[in-house]
């Protein structure tokens, strides 16, 4: 058994999405991973259970990536992080593709949802591109005529010049995005399996040491943990390889 000091600096690192359809089925995932600290509610939890889930988490002293991906108009967008701002999660996700007004009201209002109750505000990231995304889809399903690492750097972008935090991407346009953003950008990295992890629906996957290599700050990895035979040994190797890099 491995001890967990060994690991604190990586597992600060992963991000560990709760994508359960209940408190309690989200209750038994956290106890089966004592050691993850920064949790993912996303919205199949969210939509199920609301946001008491939030308050077990911080009783926790987990840290909270609200993960509701808005896509709106901006007054529509602007109330919902008002309201998710009042959370005192840590990460809060909208998509770029709801244009540049409503990215900046996004922040503007999340900033004032967070002054309402007191609570530091959550860092806006951008969708830049679902990692569920191919090359393929973009091309000939959303119809848009950009080579996918451009597009991805381009939402990136947008989401800088509107003052939000930092972007969600694919560790494949991980090293662009970091070289052309800066240090100060956040990079969160979904779509990342350890080495020969079952993909799913994961269309652009890189493993843990490639996209911490390419310059990620945090990676969320579902799957290849929670539906392990032992969740917590599959954290720990995940948590060891990275210790390595
Ligand atoms: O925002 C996200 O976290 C996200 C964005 C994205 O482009 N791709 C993506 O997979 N995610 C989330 O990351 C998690 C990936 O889970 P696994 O595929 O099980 O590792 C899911 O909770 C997704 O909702």
């Amino acid at each position: 058994m491995a001890h967990s000091s060994l690991y604190t600096s990586a597992a600060q690192k992963i991000i560990v999405p709760l994508d359960v359809a209940s408190e309690e089925d989200a209750i038994a995932t956290l106890n089966k991973l004592p050691e993850v600290q920064f949790w993912k509610v996303g919205l199949e939890l969210f939509v199920s259970c609301g946001p008491s889930i939030l308050e077990r988490l911080k009783e926790q002293q987990k840290r909270i990536f609200l993960d509701l991906k808005f896509h709106d108009i901006s007054n529509t967008v602007a109330g919902a992080c008002r309201a998710a701002g009042r959370y005192g999660a840590d990460l809060l996700t909208v998509h770029a593709t709801a244009g540049r007004t409503a990215l900046k009201a996004a922040v503007t209002a999340a900033q004032e949802g967070a002054a309402d109750s007191k609570v530091e505000p959550p860092k806006v990231i951008a969708i830049t591109l679902l990692t569920s995304l191919s090359a393929r889809d973009l091309a000939f399903d959303l119809k848009i005529p950009v080579e996918l690492p451009e597009y991805a750097l381009q939402m990136a972008l947008l989401a800088q010049e509107s003052g939000l935090a930092g972007a969600v991407c694919s560790p494949q346009e991980a090293e662009q995005l970091r070289q052309v953003c800066g240090d100060d950008f956040l990079l969160v990295c979904p779509g990342v399996r350890p080495q020969g992890a079952a993909k799913g629906d994961q269309m652009r996957s890189q493993t843990p040491t490639q996209a911490i290599q390419a310059g990620a700050n945090y990676l969320v990895i579902g799957r290849p943990i929670t539906t392990a035979p032992d969740p917590a040994q599959a954290f720990q190797t995940i948590c060891q390889e990275l210790e390595g890099i």
